[in-house]
């Protein structure tokens, strides 16, 4: 049987997120460990080591993560770290935890997208405050999460093993009190939200109910997971695949590489290649070297293309039908978040643009409006700088022909991330295209 005839369960996309040292690997560790994805005796050595670096117990399970990680750091062509796992409803795909530098760009520029994410918050005296602070990741990380239209959530309130006294319900009361005002703030509608008290550590609620919190009558982290709701394939969007390889393979010609992002791909359909505007046949398409006759969103396809060289496909452009081809632009507005930045970005700033799969230099030509980053307010007209922390609308030019959408009608290919020296400086949205670039059909 081909992988597309499997029987299979809908498969959603998670990521973590939550502040540094709240537990996430040690919970996401535990987690794969009790669903059966790791062994005991892989979690045994991994205590052994712990040991005797003298880091404690409760890293057995955050080393899972690391040697995921060192892994993927090996791995030459996915770009996205992700391991799967299954719960009763679904398959998951895990996409790379943060506390790796680059998880906004994973969040934003990443092959899949996150159609739900549990957010990891502790309830250890005083890390729960520092995570909620102006400056705390909880707070970076909600707000990224809503402006990139992950609306599905789970709280997990963790380290309930180290409140004091341990597993206490009035100290899970008040953080979930302050995470809902937070939540609120940024958008969410927390009566939706699933908030669990667990312990990644001893492992509290993941998936069997705890004797220690027997005042907890909720779902277990494993159960709240499953109560996501299954994202509609955008099917009735137009086609869109970004393309990230092109083959030229004698006696068969061109073929693009790349994972349909919206719409269908049928054999036999017209499409059109953007910039470049060269026009071809689909003649035939593979998923996992198995022929198909129709592509959908989330297919990693390969297709041969009649009438179309290959210097006319190159990876970062997008592939769409002739009767409604992708856009392409020359200049935009977009709503963005300086995630960091050394010291204050100005117009006239030039760094690269990540959209789907492709990386253009783009200017920053103007800074239009400061935002208040947890309500979209304007707080000012036409900022002189943005700095770290900082919401804003700004006007972006490419300076190449670049495929984009507008987030509002096609979100998958709407999101973008500004990147200088190796780092996420800002991630956005596109919020209104201001001037297309005019492309000539080559038929
Ligand atoms: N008592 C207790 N300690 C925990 C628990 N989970 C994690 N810890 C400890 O908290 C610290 C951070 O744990 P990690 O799992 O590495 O945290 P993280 O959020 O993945 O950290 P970064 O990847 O650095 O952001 C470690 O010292 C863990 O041993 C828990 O449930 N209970």
């Amino acid at each position: 049987m081909s992988e597309r005839q499997k029987p299979s369960k809908p498969h959603l996309n998670l990521v973590v997120v939550g502040h540094v040292d709240h537990g996430k690997s040690t919970l996401t560790g535990h987690l794969l460990y009790r669903l059966g994805k790791v062994d005991q005796r892989t979690i045994e050595e991994y205590a052994k080591m712990s040991e005797k670096l003298g880091v404690g117990d409760t890293f057995k399970f955050a080393w899972v993560l690391d040697r995921l990680k060192e892994e993927r750091e090996r791995g030459i062509t996915i770009d996205l770290a992700f391991q799967d796992f299954e719960t009763k409803r679904y398959y998951w795909t895990l996409i790379d935890a943060p506390g790796h530098r680059d998880f906004v760009k994973n969040m934003i520029t990443g092959a899949s997208q996150a159609d739900g994410a549990i957010l990891v918050i502790s309830a250890r005296s005083g890390e729960t405050e520092s995570a909620l602070s102006d400056e705390g990741q909880a707070r970076e990380h909600a707000f990224l999460l809503k402006t990139l239209g992950v609306n599905q959530l789970v709280v997990a309130i963790n380290k309930m093993d180290a409140t004091t006294p341990p597993y206490d319900q009035k100290r899970y009361e008040e953080v979930k009190n302050e995470v809902s005002k937070l939540l609120k703030l940024v958008g969410y509608k927390v009566e939706k939200i699933n908030f669990v008290p667990v312990s990644g550590w001893k492992g509290d609620n993941l998936v069997e109910p705890s004797p220690n919190m027997p005042w907890y009558k909720g779902k277990t982290l494993v159960e709240a997971l499953d109560e996501f709701e299954e994202p509609p394939k955008p099917t009735d969007k137009p086609l869109r695949i970004p393309v990230q390889d092109v083959y030229s393979i004698t006696g068969v010609g061109t073929v693009p590489v790349g994972r349909v992002e919206t719409g269908t791909l049928k054999v036999g359909d017209t499409i059109v290649v953007m910039p470049s505007g060269a026009v071809g046949e689909v003649k035939s398409i593979e998923t996992h070297h198995t022929p198909i006759q129709e592509a959908l969103p989330g297919d990693n396809i390969g297709f041969n293309i009649r009438g179309v060289s290959k210097e006319d496909v190159k990876r970062g452009y997008v592939i769409g039908h002739l009767d409604n081809p992708p856009t392409v632009v020359k200049e935009f507005l977009a709503r963005v978040i300086v995630v960091f930045h050394p010291t204050a970005m100005a117009a006239g700033y030039t760094p690269v643009l990540h959209a789907h799969t492709a990386q253009i230099p783009a200017q920053v030509v103007e800074l239009v409006q400061k935002l208040d980053p947890r309500t979209g307010q304007v707080t000012e007209e036409n900022p002189k700088s943005l700095k770290t922390g900082d919401a804003a609308v700004i006007k972006v030019r490419p300076l190449k022909p670049l495929s984009i959408e507008e987030y509002k009608s096609i979100p998958q290919l709407g999101r973008f991330a500004l990147r200088d020296s190796g780092r996420t400086i800002a991630a956005g949205v596109v919020e209104k295209i201001t001037e297309v670039q005019e492309v000539k059909i080559k038929k």
